[in-house]
C-alpha cells in the first residue's frame, strides 16, 4: 500500500514525493537500495537509521508529512516515533491499539490524520452510518448481523472499515462484537464465496454487512466491493493536502479524519 501512495503523490497535484521510505528491516538489508515508484529512485531506509533520516529531511522539507501504511504491530511505535520528532503524519494502517493511538497523539499537540479507509466513496458510506447512528439510535434492536470481510491473504488483522462500521451498527442496536466478524482470506474461498476477480487475489477489500429482522421477514444488505488499491492513494494525497492546510493556518484542531476531510469537501 505503501507503494500505492507513493504512486499516487508522484501523479498528484500539489505534493511532492520525498524519495525515503522507511522499512522494518535493518541497516544491512536496506544500505544503499532504492525502489522505483513511476521513474523516482526511493531510498529504502533501515530500523537503526530511522530516526537520524526522519529528523534531517524535516530539516531539508519543513512541510514534510510523513505517510504510515505498515503493520498493525507498528502503528503504536511508529505513531510514538513520528510525535516525539514532531513531525505531522497521515496513518492508514490499521490495528495495534487504537485508544491509545488517539491519547498518545492528542496528547503530543502534532499533527495527524489517522483513518482506516481513504476511499472517496467508502469513506462517504463511512460517514452516512455514523449519521445513521447518531440520528436513529436504536434503530435496528433485535435485528442480526453478519459482517464478512475479504482481504488478501497476507493481511494480519481484521480490516479496521468493518470495525468502524460495526461501531455504527451497535449504536443502532444491533448485539454485535467485532471477533464476530468473518475474514475470508483464503483465495480459494475469495473467489467461489466472495466472487473476487483471481487478478485482485493480491489486493481487494470486499466488504458486506447483512441485517435480518427477528421474524425474518425483513433483510437489509450494505456491500463495498473495491479491486485493487488506487483509490486509497488517491485518498491519501487529499488527506496530505489536507493536513498541510490545517497545520499552515494553524487550525486548533490537530488530529483529524478522513470523515473530515470530505465534509471539508476536499476528497476529488
Ligand atoms: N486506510 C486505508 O485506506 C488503507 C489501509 N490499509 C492498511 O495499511 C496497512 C498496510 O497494508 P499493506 O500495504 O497491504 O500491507 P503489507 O503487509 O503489504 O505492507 C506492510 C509493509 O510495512 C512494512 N513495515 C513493517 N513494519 C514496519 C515498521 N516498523 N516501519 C516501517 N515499515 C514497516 C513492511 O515492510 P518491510 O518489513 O519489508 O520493511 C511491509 O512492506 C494495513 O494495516 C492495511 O489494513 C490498506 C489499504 C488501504
Ligand atoms: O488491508 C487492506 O487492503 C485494507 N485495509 C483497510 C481496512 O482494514 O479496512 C481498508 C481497506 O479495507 C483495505
Amino acid at each position: 500500500m505503501g507503494h500505492a501512495a507513493a504512486e499516487a503523490v508522484v501523479h498528484g497535484r500539489g505534493v511532492q514525493l520525498v524519495p525515503y521510505t522507511v522499512t522494518g528491516e535493518p541497516l544491512e538489508k536496506t544500505k544503499g537500495n532504492v525502489v522505483g515508484v513511476s521513474a523516482v529512485p526511493v531510498n529504502l531506509v533501515g530500523n537503526e537509521e530511522k530516526e537520524d533520516v526522519l529528523l534531517k529531511l524535516k530539516d531539508d522539507n519543513p512541510s514534510l508529512i510523513i505517510v504510515d501504511f505498515t503493520l498493525p504491530s507498528a502503528v503504536n511505535g511508529n505513531a510514538l516515533l513520528y510525535t516525539s520528532l514532531g513531525i505531522p503524519f497521515v496513518m492508514g494502517t490499521t490495528g495495534g491499539d487504537r485508544q491509545k493511538l488517539m491519547e498518545d497523539v492528542v496528547q503530543s499537540g502534532v499533527y495527524a490524520l489517522i483513518a482506516p479507509n481513504m476511499g472517496k466513496q467508502v469513506v462517504a458510506f463511512q460517514a452516512m452510518m455514523e449519521m445513521m447512528a447518531e440520528n436513529f439510535p436504536g434503530a435496528f434492536s433485535g435485528y442480526t448481523l453478519t459482517v464478512t470481510e475479504s482481504h488478501q491473504k497476507t493481511k494480519v488483522d481484521t480490516s479496521g472499515t468493518a470495525k468502524a462500521v460495526v461501531d455504527s451498527f451497535q449504536r443502532l442496536g444491533l448485539d454485535f462484537d467485532v471477533s464476530q466478524v468473518e475474514k475470508v482470506r483464503d483465495p480459494g474461498e475469495q473467489v467461489s464465496k466472495m466472487g473476487v476477480p483471481e487478478g485482485a487475489l493480491a489486493g481487494h477489500a470486499f466488504h458486506t454487512y447483512h441485517l435480518v429482522s427477528p421474524e425474518g421477514s425483513v433483510n437489509f444488505e450494505f456491500q463495498h466491493n473495491v479491486v485493487g488499491r488506487s483509490i486509497y492513494g488517491e485518498g491519501t494525497v487529499d488527506a496530505c493536502r489536507f493536513l498541510a492546510k490545517k497545520i499552515q493556518d494553524g487550525a486548533e484542531q490537530r488530529v483529524y479524519d478522513m470523515v473530515d476531510v470530505l465534509r471539508a469537501g476536499a476528497m476529488r
